[in-house]
């Protein structure tokens, strides 16, 4: 073993800033984390060991073996098992509780990945590959209205995650990347003619704390200090480089780098599922005509978080389903028809008012179109239930 100078920039940002720069080199220059990093994953293990209360799919799948078989790799960009475990290990709350540095964590940590991809998206199995894109073009009039009478759902939203070619995702990424990531696509955003689409970007740098809360409590915008998102060290330099573009009726949206490079989103009133899909495959089919977009043979588009992987897609709605939602089988109904349930802010919310964000749960596996052909089905038959109930 040799001590080396390894130019690790991503390590900085993984590290935190002020580091030493150096980290063991194996002889056959394949770059090892050092020991304090092996120790620091060691115990993160025994940690979520003694938790009985956490249920994440880190704990599940991290084993011992798994451990001793990873904790000294290292990617070429500096990212060891502590960075795509560190979240799930400080948050025992975690539901997933992993999230992928950039691309090579995906196969260099491939045995603890694949089985949480494997539980998450209904067995999607290491030898699998996710199908061509389809997002629905042609389809869409298929997806009528759920609730012409505006019964039951509040909103319709749609959205997909994308990354930059060529850059890696949060915890590698420079203060210079985010600002010339933003800067690219701050000018794509410009060439928007569409009047489905044509809007302005707001950088979060600047914007007042009332208009930014606005946002967030208008479900437009993404939420500050999501603690997961803050242990996986996906926040630093906050606010730079950070933004949402929107159109003038907030109906098409772009997340700038919160946890993936772009958060892609169609959202309006009511139940029209096939009218906010319509308009996502608009916004997307027009903004990757300019950017080029990461995507795996095998994961297709990658994304931060292992749960997103695919086709990246979350079609959901809020929806008050008063009768069923109060059932003690409500969980196990929507899991069965492969649906989440998530509360009126957002994941890690609760409900209110009886108000549910229920969603397509798998994003690995299948096409985009069939993503929102899963919750769309799910939400008839929930809506079917409740009229019964
Ligand atoms: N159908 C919907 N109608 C209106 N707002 C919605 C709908 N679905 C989600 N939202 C809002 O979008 C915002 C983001 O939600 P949330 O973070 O759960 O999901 P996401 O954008 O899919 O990302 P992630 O899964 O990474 O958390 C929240 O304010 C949430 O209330
Ligand atoms: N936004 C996401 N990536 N959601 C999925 C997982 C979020 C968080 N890391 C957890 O495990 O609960």
């Amino acid at each position: 073993m040799l001590r080396a100078s390894y130019p690790p920039s991503s390590l900085h940002c993984i590290r935190c800033i002020g580091e030493s720069a150096t980290v063991e080199v194996a002889e056959s220059d394949t770059p090892m984390a050092d020991a304090e990093t092996i120790k620091k994953i060691e115990d993160g293990y025994a940690k979520l060991q003694g938790a009985n209360d956490c249920h994440s799919l880190l704990k599940k799948h991290l084993s011992k073996q798994v451990v001793d078989d990873l904790k000294a790799k290292k990617t070429k960009l500096g990212a060891t098992l502590l960075d795509v475990i560190q979240s799930g290990v400080a948050n025992l709350d975690s539901g997933v509780g992993l999230y992928a540095p950039d691309a090579e964590s995906y196969t260099l940590f491939k045995p603890l990945f694949d089985p949480v991809i494997q539980e998450y998206h209904n067995g999607f199995g290491p030898n699998q590959k996710q199908p061509q894109t389809d997002l629905g073009e042609g389809k869409t009039s298929q997806l009528v209205d759920l609730d012409p009478e505006g019964k039951f759902i509040n909103s319709t939203r749609i959205r997909c995650g994308r990354s930059l070619a060529g850059y890696p995702f949060n915890p590698c990424l420079t203060e210079a990347n985010y600002k010339d990531m933003e800067g690219k696509i701050r000018k794509v955003f410009d060439t928007l003619e569409d009047p489905d689409l044509k809007g302005k970007y707001y950088p979060l740098l600047g914007m007042s704390k009332e208009d930014q809360n606005q946002l967030i409590a208008d479900h437009f915008l993404f939420k500050e200090g999501d603690r997961f998102l803050q242990a996986a060290n996906a926040c630093r330099y906050w606010p730079v480089g950070r933004g949402i573009f929107h159109n003038n009726a907030k109906t098409f949206l772009v997340w700038v780098n919160e946890e993936d490079h772009l958060r892609l989103i169609s959202m309006q009133p009511g139940g029209n599922v096939g009218q906010v899909l319509e308009r996502l495959i608009k916004g997307v089919k027009t903004i990757e005509k300019q950017v080029p977009f990461s995507r795996d043979d095998r994961l297709g588009w990658l994304t931060f978080c292992p749960s997103n992987l695919g086709t990246t897609v979350r079609a959901s709605v809020h929806i008050r389903l008063p009768k069923i939602s109060a059932k003690p089988d409500f969980k196990k109904i929507c899991d069965d028809l492969k649906l989440q349930i998530r509360g009126i802010h957002g994941e890690h919310s609760d409900s209110e008012g009886g108000v549910y964000d229920i969603s397509n749960k798998a994003r690995l596996g299948c096409t985009e179109f069939e993503c929102v052909k899963q919750m769309y089905d799910g939400i008839k038959h929930l809506i079917e239930l409740e009229k019964k109930a």
